[in-house]
């Protein structure tokens, strides 16, 4: 295991965000993680990233509390792609992508062979080469997407965190994405609500509800008609035709979710 939360809970005032979550990634694997709008997913990954502290409860990283990890040491380990992701700064494409490179390097040193490397590595594995020249600002919006994952990509991190990565792409760049994923040496967390995306490119799901794990375990294994229903209130038929769940969705259930 690389990354691991432990019964944790998040509290925010009065409100149970989290309740006792327990998460554990395969070294190597692409986790996704569903539920339906404010099941907890962004607060989850969060969380793992070590950008918010746990109420109560353990996130580990290689078996250490992921708190002890110095701000820089965590930041060469671990890369968090949020939804939306915005700058003021009136930067081009490449030095939004650079952005990916700072833990790796001295406060003010120029870039090196290797940055530079990792740069045009990551903007050519997110088909974001050709808009290296372009001010961010001016980007389309599954464009700036596409952007957001190559700096994270440039980060070179071991663990890659990446909250609704697919929201803004065409479906070519959807799979192109999660295809890119599913290949990198890294171990993957993915929030996602395209639910046959993560039944194809999974290798594991966890899916919550109101802050609570409510399945876990392989794509087969998690994605139920059932399941499905109580989650979300609709109804749909799973087929299985290369082994790995298919849904094709029929309406809303009668059965309320939540
Ligand atoms: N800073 C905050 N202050 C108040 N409430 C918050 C805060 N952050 C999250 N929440 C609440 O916690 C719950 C979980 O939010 P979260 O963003 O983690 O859900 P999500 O599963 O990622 O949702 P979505 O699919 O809509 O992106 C929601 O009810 C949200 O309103």
């Amino acid at each position: 295991m690389t990354l691991e939360a432990h019964d944790v809970s998040w509290r925010l005032g009065g409100a149970v965000i989290l309740d006792g979550i327990t998460v554990e990634v395969e070294s190597g694997a692409t986790l996704g993680l569903l539920g339906p709008n404010g099941s907890g997913k962004s607060s989850l990954l969060r969380l793992l990233a070590g950008l918010r502290r746990p109420s109560s409860g353990s996130v580990l990283l290689d078996g250490a509390e992921i708190a002890g990890i110095g701000r820089r040491s965590l930041a060469r380990r671990i890369a968090l792609v949020e939804q939306e992701t915005s700058t003021e700064l009136d930067l081009t494409v490449a030095e939004v992508v650079a952005l990916g490179r700072t833990p790796h390097r001295g406060a003010w040193a120029p870039a090196s062979a290797a940055d530079v490397e990792a740069v045009d590595d990551a903007l050519a594995r997110t088909d974001a080469t050709a808009l290296a020249r372009r001010r961010w600002h001016t980007l389309s919006g599954g464009e700036r997407q596409r952007v957001q994952i190559a700096r994270a990509l440039a980060q070179q991190p071991s663990e890659l965190l990446l909250d609704e990565p697919t929201n803004h792409l065409d479906v070519a760049h959807q799979f192109a994405l999660m295809e890119l994923v599913r290949r990198l040496p890294v171990t993957a967390v993915v929030a996602l609500h395209d639910l046959n995306l993560a039944a194809s490119f999974c290798d594991a799901l966890v899916v919550l509800r109101q802050g609570e794990v409510v399945a876990a375990g392989s794509p087969a294994e998690v994605l139920t008609e059932d399941l499905v229903r109580s989650v979300y209130g609709m109804d749909c038929e799973i087929s299985r035709p290369d082994g790995r769940p298919h849904i094709r969705f029929v309406g809303t259930s009668s059965v309320p979710s939540g």
